[in-house]
């Protein structure tokens, strides 16, 4: 399963939800956030505005790739936690153990084209970019440390463009989109729910 979707439209908010309908041993899941190449840990914060995080070239995505295809065949892979951009986090080593439902979430999942081909369902989280911006602003200000400035600055140059090029042109061939402008948990639960409970009917 794939779980598409520009920053802020609440990627992470709906696995979290849709974790809750399974055990540990029923589901794993890869991040294309841990596939980010290293950058170096003496960026200037002036040199990390710059640094555009959001091109599928700075995603090691053969890595990514052969990590997905490993866990497809039934392989436990051994992955380094990305931390962003905060250097005194120290970067956990996460074993990620094969299950019989794998999710693939991230920004450039469709793009990869055999990321994509490897999706048998592919769900895209759309929101509206006024509220996801709303929902970045408060993420980057509070736990990334950016300014409202450098933060609008990544939104403007950065994020934005991406979406448009690299995410959107993939929408309309996901089996479903999710409108995800809500400031409530409800309706993600509901249809969370709904998702597990057809995966459970055919799995197991
Ligand atoms: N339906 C919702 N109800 C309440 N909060 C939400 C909802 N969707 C997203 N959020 C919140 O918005 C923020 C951004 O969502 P997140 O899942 O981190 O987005 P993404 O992973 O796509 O960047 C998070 O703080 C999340 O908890
Ligand atoms: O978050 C980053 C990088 O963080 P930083 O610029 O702080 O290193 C990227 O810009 C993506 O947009 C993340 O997308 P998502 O919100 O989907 O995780």
């Amino acid at each position: 399963m794939g779980i598409a979707g520009g920053s802020g439209s609440g990627k992470t908010f709906f696995l979290k939800c849709f974790l809750e309908h399974f055990s540990a041993s029923e589901v794993s899941l890869v991040s294309q956030d841990d596939y980010y190449f290293p950058v170096a840990h003496n960026m200037t914060k002036e040199e990390n505005k710059h640094y555009n995080f959001d091109l599928p070239s700075t995603i090691d995505h053969d890595h990514f790739e052969a990590d997905i295809e490993s866990l497809l065949n039934g392989e436990a892979i051994l992955k380094k936690e990305y931390t962003f951009n905060n250097p005194d986090a120290v970067p956990k080593m996460l074993e990620i153990q094969p299950a019989p439902i794998l999710i693939v979430e991230g920004l450039f999942i469709l793009h990869f084209k055999k990321i994509s081909e490897m999706i048998d369902l592919k769900i895209f989280i759309d929101a509206d970019d006024e509220i996801a911006l709303q929902r970045r602003l408060k993420r980057d200000l509070l736990e990334r440390g950016y300014s409202h400035d450098d933060a609008m600055y990544k939104w403007i140059n950065h994020v934005a463009p991406a979406y448009k090029e690299f995410l959107l042109p993939y929408r309309d061939e996901c089996d479903k989109i999710i409108v995800n402008n809500s400031h409530k948990a409800e309706d993600i639960i509901c249809v969370t729910g709904e998702i597990s409970k057809d995966l459970r009917a055919k799995l197991f």
